[in-house]
């Protein structure tokens, strides 16, 4: 299972770092934007983007015009993230493992999640860089209420089939520049 996981990270991380381009992300923010218009002031949560992450910062911006946004930040190894305030202007400072994170640390508590990835399928299995930290959040946000984790990624980073394990957490939607995948429950 690791080596497995270990080889599709590799594989999808390439496939990410070869069509990573601005244009293709603006096709997939209109979609996301869609997706997200009836959820417009509840406290969402995006990601600052790292490496060749497809930019949610576009669909962030015209959240935070109508509510909380925040973004992830690690407060400990094995651990659900937290997420602090984040707004188009706030002043960041880098973070554990590479993302930024704001200065001004206020926590909240999203509701609708921008979900980051290496690797999904069309049942809403993810694979991200190996910590669990979303697993970890995702199934700790469930646990007070209902919550819509929607990963953004590009096309190319779909798969036949993630390997899954019990602590894995679906994805609800998944949104490309070509489609909005919701998935079956
Ligand atoms: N933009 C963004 N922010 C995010 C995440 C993310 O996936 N994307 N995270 C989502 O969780 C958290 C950061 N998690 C990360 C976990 C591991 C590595 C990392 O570099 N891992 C090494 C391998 C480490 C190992 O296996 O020992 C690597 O990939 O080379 C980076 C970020 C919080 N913020
Ligand atoms: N809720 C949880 N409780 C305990 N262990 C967990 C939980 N979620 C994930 N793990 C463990 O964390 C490890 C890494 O998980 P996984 O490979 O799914 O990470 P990932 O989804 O790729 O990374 P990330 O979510 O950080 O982007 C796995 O060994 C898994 O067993």
């Amino acid at each position: 299972m690791s080596d497995d996981k270990a080889a599709l990270r590799a594989a999808a991380q390439a496939a990410r770092d070869g069509v990573h381009d601005p244009d293709r992300g603006a096709a997939a923010t209109a979609r996301l934007v869609e997706i997200l218009a009836p959820h417009l002031g509840r406290p969402a949560a995006g990601y600052m983007p790292m490496r060749s992450e497809i930019d949610p910062l576009p669909a962030m911006a015209v959240l935070a015009a109508r509510g909380p946004v925040g973004v992830p930040v690690i407060l400990a190894h094995a651990a659900p993230l937290a997420f602090h305030l984040w707004t188009p202007t706030s002043a960041m400072r880098p973070g554990p493992f590479g993302a930024r994170v704001p200065e001004a640390g206020v926590p909240m508590r999203p509701e609708v999640l921008i979900v980051p990835l290496l690797a999904f399928d069309r049942t809403g299995a993810r694979l991200g860089y190996g910590g669990g930290f979303y697993d970890r959040t995702i199934e700790a946000l469930r646990a007070h209420g209902p919550v819509l984790a929607i990963g953004f990624a590009y096309a190319v980073q779909e798969v036949a089939r993630v390997p899954v394990e019990p602590t894995d957490q679906r994805l609800d939607a998944i949104v490309t520049e070509h489609e909005v995948i919701r998935v079956a429950v």
